[in-house]
């Protein structure tokens, strides 16, 4: 139990550099681990998440050096993995296990994958289903993990039209396209973070996307070479800060060298839709575009969101709900259904959560609708992440317009994203109220 600051009398101040971005850390290891020789990851995030990609490249034979957020990693090639005697267990990890599917799915070998609670109620026959048409035998339990892969060649996936927007099936079936003997195409519902296909043409890939930005063509077979990567800072751990200042009085903060990928910036197009005191400036990007972002509190106006909105805000959500709750008018939030196969169900959590600061919020099927009126009604002072991260520091967020103290039940759950989260909150606050 977390015992959480609650407002700070001269709101957040300073500069801060989030640690890496998660999804191009998993990306990172993986694609090094099929290049040939050396690769070299800064700014890594050593966060749960990723130290289960980490450990299960290493079960499968890759030699693997971690010092803090400086990764080596000595590729074998495409065909350099050699099978893992026990099972790979994926952890917390969504990204890190679709994705392991579509690369396993074309080795000559077999493998098993497991994970924790949360992990093996997540739904896995949405990438079973389009990389069988690829001729991957995967076996699941109830669309669920324990997953066995049967390690075959591939065929190449021919206009195959993803059923859902989400990135982890795409680069699923872009890391198995690699390994088919011709091209590939697939078509996005909607178009996704752009991750794989960035980092795979950076490795010596050949991804690339149509002026519609769904139809992507991915040449096979590629000869992957070795990279020096510098991974950005992660967006969506930036959303914390940049929500925690947006709402507090007074505030105003820097944070530099953030991941700005067009395909994750949606909490930034949030934020100035609502009238949010945001300032962005570009650095020079080397692959994935970066710069700093700086915040300032600001009154804010209600927002909608429909389904088009949602990928490049997708792991935000739960911090748009919290701006919307501070917002004066009602915000309504659609075609967001992606949200309850999350590390929890997000709809359900999120509501149940701001529903203890006394906000005004209504659960839909797809979504949620918020009357905020920004003067909360504290009906329990005891949050709880359920065990899932975003969760959790968006209640730590939240507390930080509360004047009564509040705690956070399995805290914990944080580790798998932003292990540094509450130290690096602490660097924002006025020096009277840290460590409070
Ligand atoms: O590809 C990725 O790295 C991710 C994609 C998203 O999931 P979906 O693509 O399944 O929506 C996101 O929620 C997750 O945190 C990371
Ligand atoms: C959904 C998330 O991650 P994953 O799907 O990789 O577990 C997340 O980080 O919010």
């Amino acid at each position: 139990m977390q015992t959480l600051t609650s407002r700070p009398a001269t709101g957040l101040q300073g500069t801060l550099t989030v640690p890496g971005d998660k999804s191009i850390s998993h990306r990172g290891l993986m694609l090094g681990a099929i290049s040939m020789g050396q690769t070299t990851l800064t700014n890594f995030l050593p966060a749960d998440d990723c130290l289960s990609t980490l450990t299960a490249l290493q079960q499968l034979g890759i030699d693997i050096n971690r010092d803090d957020t400086t990764v080596t990693i000595q590729g074998r090639g495409l065909h350099g993995l050699t099978a893992s005697a026990q099972p790979l267990d994926m952890g917390n990890a969504g990204t890190a296990t679709r994705l392991m599917a579509g690369l396993l799915a074309g080795q000559t070998f077999d493998s098993t994958l497991v994970g924790d609670a949360s992990l093996s109620q997540r739904p896995m026959a949405r990438v079973q289903q389009p990389l069988a048409t690829m001729g991957a035998e995967i076996d699941l339990t109830d669309g669920h993990l324990p997953m066995h892969i049967h390690g075959r060649s591939l065929m190449a996936a021919d206009h195959y039209p993803l059923q859902v927007a989400s990135a982890q099936v795409k680069s699923a079936l872009i890391l198995a396209a690699i390994q088919a003997p011709t091209a590939s195409t697939i078509i996005e519902k909607l178009p996704t973070r752009d991750h794989t296909e960035r980092l795979l043409n950076a490795f010596g890939g050949d991804v690339q996307t149509a002026a519609d930005g769904r139809t992507i063509t991915i040449q096979p077979q590629p000869k992957l070479q070795g990279q020096a990567v510098t991974v950005p800072g992660d967006m969506s751990s930036a959303a914390f800060f940049m929500t925690a200042a947006s709402i507090v009085p007074g505030s105003n903060i820097r944070l530099t060298q953030v991941g700005l990928n067009p395909t994750r910036t949606g909490l930034l197009n949030v934020l100035q839709r609502m009238g949010g005191d945001v300032t962005v400036t570009s650095a020079k990007s080397v692959g994935e575009p970066l710069g700093t972002v700086t915040v300032k509190a600001a009154s804010l106006n209600p927002i909608d969101l429909g389904a088009e909105d949602i990928p490049a805000v997708i792991d935000e959500l739960p911090l748009v709900a919290l701006l919307a709750a501070t917002a004066d008018g009602v915000s309504h939030i659609t075609g967001a259904e992606e949200l309850r196969f999350k590390e929890t169900d997000r709809i359900a959590t999120i509501v149940t959560e701001l529903q203890k600061l006394g906000v005004a919020i209504t659960e839909q099927p797809d979504g949620f609708t918020i009357d905020g009126r920004g003067d909360w009604q504290l009906q329990t002072p005891v949050f709880d992440s359920h065990g899932d991260h975003r969760i959790g520091m968006m209640m730590a967020v939240a507390a930080l317009r509360l004047t009564e103290t509040t705690t956070l039940a399995d805290e914990a759950a944080i580790n798998i994203s932003y292990p540094r989260f509450f130290t690096d909150l602490q660097h924002l606050l006025p020096t009277e109220v840290r460590n409070a």
